[in-house]
């Protein structure tokens, strides 16, 4: 705990930071993703990791998860450096389909999630690991189906399990890697409504990756968005603006709010996704602009 003062004059203590990095580098060769990264996340916090393909996002999650050191800087999770295998740290990653083969249930598949040794060896660690499980698969409303094979569930069940695997060790930061991909729009709400509930909840602090910032944008507190080395950090509408985008890129970019949704627009020439269309958002409506086809952000 930090002490800070209070406005009554005393000292009001400050929850740890959930994860913290200080002057944090990393590159490969003689490539620097990013460099001189200080992020300080609260509890509870819901941090939006955005920017176009290979500007390194899910680098950043391998160094939370203790998979890859950093060039400089350092990383801490929960007041201690990061290391591998933290169960402080949960992970979801991209939703994947699994082998319709197999066998391996679901409840089965959350408790990999658990660190054996946490709850002690015996019939007692054995109960209290079993109940993990069980209140990490009713936080996710999996119980229906978590007997069955993972390879006969949907994609969507697939993914809620994934979630609850992340849960269950109870982490205080929980790191996302485009875990909507693939997933229909009712599952991508119920997986990033569940993420929120936790957050809100347990107070675990969240970092997802995505370049779809739309779905998640009402639960977003801030954003880091990273571009060729470079990066901003702020909340949405400090850092989702023509003016930081533009000034981020190097090139310039139009940010439209169409019915609440974040659409970024870049220039021609310059296209910032491989997948620009012509746009029809247009401001000026000249065929020379390009926007993420449906994509609020680009890749
Ligand atoms: N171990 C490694 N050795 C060398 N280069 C690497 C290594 N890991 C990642 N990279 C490179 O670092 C860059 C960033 O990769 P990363 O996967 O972090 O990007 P990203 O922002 O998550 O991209 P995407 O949006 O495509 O998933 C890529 O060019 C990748 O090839």
């Amino acid at each position: 705990m930090t002490a800070l003062p209070a406005t009554d004059g005393r000292t009001a203590p400050q929850p740890a930071p959930a994860l913290a990095l200080r002057g944090a580098a990393l590159g490969f060769g003689d490539r620097t993703l990013w460099s001189g990264l200080d992020l300080t996340v609260r509890p509870g916090e819901f941090i939006a990791v955005l920017g176009p393909n290979g500007s390194g996002k899910s680098s950043l999650l391998k160094v939370l998860l203790g998979l890859q050191p950093l060039s400089h800087g350092e990383a801490e999770v929960a007041g201690r450096a990061v290391r591998t295998g933290n169960d402080r740290v949960g992970y979801i990653p991209q939703q994947k389909l699994i082998d319709p083969d197999t066998t391996v249930r679901g409840r089965d598949m959350v408790g990999f999630g658990l660190d054996g040794h946490r709850f002690g060896v015996g019939l007692r660690g054995r109960r209290r690991r079993r109940e993990r499980v069980y209140a990490a698969l009713a936080e996710v409303g999996a119980g229906a189906y978590a007997d069955r094979p993972m390879g006969v569930l949907s994609g969507g069940e697939q993914q809620r399990l994934r979630v609850a695997q992340a849960l269950c060790g109870d982490p205080a930061v929980l790191l996302c890697d485009e875990p909507l991909l693939s997933l229909d729009l009712a599952n991508q709400q119920t997986v990033a409504r569940l993420i929120d509930r936790r957050r809100h909840d347990a107070g675990t602090a969240v970092l997802f990756v995505t370049h779809e910032v739309n779905p998640i944008l009402p639960m977003v507190d801030r954003v880091l968005y990273i571009v060729d080395g470079r990066f901003a950090v702020g909340t949405p509408d400090e850092v989702l603006t023509s003016e930081a985008l533009t000034d981020l890129y190097r090139t310039p970019v139009d940010v439209l709010r169409v019915h609440g949704r974040v659409v970024v627009v870049g220039a021609a020439g310059a296209p910032l996704d491989p997948h620009c269309q012509a746009s029809p958002l247009a401001p000026d409506g000249s065929a020379g602009r390009t926007v993420t086809g449906g994509t609020a952000v680009p890749r």
